[in-house]
């Protein structure tokens, strides 16, 4: 069975068809992409998979439950972590509070319970530290983790992104652009990190992403989608050889 389907996805705002009938499923242990010139809805799919857009049609199941209209922090709680394009992390905290925080989606413990830290909140908290502990270790930030975000290069902030989304446990990432804004040497890196995601932990990867260098070195399957509109789905070969894809990209220059 597949970890995640799309069928039919839509949304329209107002008159923008951003999203129109996008269809895809990805395969557990899979990484995924989806690639397609600047406004083809890369990033509203993203958002209709974590639940921040409603759709206006169609039907999106993790797992094989039907998850269309759950709660996005539902979503995080079932195993589906997100990164975000424009890092989405507290500047003013350190490297680890981030992280633990990441870990708020899996509270039992409710607020009376916290101010009395109880044995209960104890336990929980200790497991949420060693969860983050073992992602700091798996993402060699080590000597970053009591840095403040704002301090810190960009490349670094944005395997901290990854990471605060790793400290869910999940069992889905989504990477939104991982590559972006990142040097040759650092997409080299982040590569690495994606291949160790799906093979030490077990993670199936659905990422946007324009770089197709990365796209054709980590990805099992790209989703090519222009206007709203799916264009192509296979190999990243497949795909970055179709006469549509081609045609979607002229005059641009990404995806080169
Ligand atoms: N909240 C919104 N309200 C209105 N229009 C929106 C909204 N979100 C996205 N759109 C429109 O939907 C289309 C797709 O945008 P989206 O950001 O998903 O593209 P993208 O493929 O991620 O582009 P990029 O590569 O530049 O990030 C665009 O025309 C955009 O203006």
């Amino acid at each position: 069975m597949s970890l995640l389907e799309v069928d039919d996805l839509a949304i329209h705002f107002g008159g923008v068809k951003a999203v129109d009938g996008i269809s895809f499923a990805v395969e557990p242990g899979e990484v995924f992409a989806i690639i397609g010139p600047n406004g083809a809805g890369k990033s509203t799919i993203f958002n209709l998979i974590s639940r921040i857009y409603e759709p206006t049609r169609g039907r999106i199941r993790f797992d094989g439950q039907d998850i269309t209209r759950l709660r996005a922090h539902d979503i995080a709680r079932l195993g589906i972590a997100r990164t975000f394009q424009n890092i989405e992390l507290f500047d003013h905290s350190t490297v680890l509070a981030n992280l633990l925080m990441g870990r708020h989606s899996h509270r039992a413990t409710n607020v009376v319970q916290d101010i009395l830290f109880l044995p209960k909140v104890r336990r929980e908290e200790r497991a949420h530290r060693r969860k983050v502990e073992e992602v700091i270790e798996f993402l060699e930030l080590e000597a970053y983790r009591g840095k403040m975000i704002a301090g810190l290069p960009y490349g670094v902030r944005k395997v901290v992104e990854i990471g605060r989304a790793l400290a869910i446990g999940p069992r889905l990432i989504l990477l939104d652009e991982p590559a972006s804004g990142l040097s040759v040497e650092e997409t080299q890196d982040m590569a690495f990190w994606i291949e160790d995601m799906r093979r030490e932990m077990g993670l199936t990867v659905l990422m946007v992403e324009h770089d197709m260098s990365l796209v054709t070195q980590v990805c099992d399957r790209v989703l090519a989608v222009a206007n709203g509109r799916p264009l192509a789905l296979g190999t990243p070969a497949e795909v970055q050889g179709h006469p549509d894809v081609q045609a979607a990209y002229l005059g641009t220059e990404r995806a080169s």
